[in-house]
């Protein structure tokens, strides 16, 4: 089958006018869908009232035991919840998860190396049986950024990398389109101007507009796991302002769109 995995960020989740005519496109985004969410400002907001500082080291959060309980709450609750409730106003069948639901995403708490991130999960396994059953059940699977090791520990898990990964667990079998919504127009030259699109990136200006800092902190993230879904079958990957996602499933141009390793050039 074909299915679009459309990840929405923070910075639109943050603002509810924003996240509802988010929710209304994708809604109208036809066939089989999963949306997945993260919520990073919303948790560091929380957090900040609670006395518990946001440490980002490249995009991810340094997750120590109550940043853990509390992007639990914020991801796999208020948020999830939230936008079930709303997607079920829009005659969406919406079923929220965590990976430890249904055993949906099973991680590894990432080793300690130069820096120590805490109780935060590296993709190990995704049941794409449940998946699949769920969407040939005409439900939307609405996946929050916790996952679980099977040992009983849940893991924070970057939103990105949970779409990255779905979306090359299921394109063994089926047709998968992915989609990053965030707030700006694309990958841009000059993060501050929407008209700065990159329309098109490769590994190699990836590589360049990082040395000179043009990308950075949660750029990185969003681009390693495009080039890595595209890079193992995902059909499509596309990176563009939420409120262009219809036009991006429709093919128009707006946005960036991630190109494919060639490796057939001689
Ligand atoms: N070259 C770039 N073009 C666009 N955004 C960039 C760029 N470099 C860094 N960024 C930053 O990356 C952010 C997107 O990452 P993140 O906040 O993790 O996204 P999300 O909204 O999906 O959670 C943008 O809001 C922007 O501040
Ligand atoms: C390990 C890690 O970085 N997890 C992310 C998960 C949430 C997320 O990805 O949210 P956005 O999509 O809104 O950035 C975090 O806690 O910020």
């Amino acid at each position: 089958m074909n299915i679009s995995i459309i990840k929405i960020g923070g910075n639109v989740i943050d603002f509810p006018e924003k996240l509802d005519e988010f929710l209304y496109l994708f809604s109208r985004i036809p066939g089989k869908k999963i949306l997945i969410h993260g919520g990073g400002i919303l948790a560091s907001k929380f957090g900040e009232s609670m006395g518990v500082m946001p440490e980002m080291v490249d995009g991810r959060r340094i997750t120590d035991k109550d940043t853990l309980d509390i992007v639990t709450m914020v991801y796999a609750g208020l948020i999830n919840k939230q936008i079930v409730a709303k997607l079920q106003k829009l005659k969406q069948n919406a079923l929220g998860m965590t990976g430890a639901d249904g055993n949906l995403i099973r991680s590894k708490k990432r080793p300690v190396k130069t820096i120590d991130y805490g109780f935060v999960g590296d993709i190990k396994e995704v049941n794409t049986e449940l998946i699949t059953s769920l969407l040939d059940g005409d439900i939307i699977p609405v996946v929050c950024a916790i996952t679980h090791d099977k040992k009983g520990q849940l893991l924070n898990t970057n939103a990105d990398s949970i779409s990255s990964e779905l979306a090359v667990a299921l394109s063994g079998k089926h047709k998968v389109n992915l989609y990053y919504c965030f707030n700006k127009a694309g990958v841009l030259i000059d993060e501050k101007n929407d008209d700065s699109i990159v329309p098109l990136i490769n590994e190699d200006i990836y590589a360049e507009l990082r040395k000179e800092n043009v990308i950075h902190s949660g750029m990185i993230p969003k681009l390693d796991n495009a080039f890595a879904a595209l890079n193992q079958g995902v059909n499509q990957v596309w990176i563009g302002k939420a409120e262009n996602l219809l036009l991006a499933a429709k093919g128009k141009v707006s946005g960036t769109n991630i190109e494919k390793h060639r490796y057939d050039l001689y």
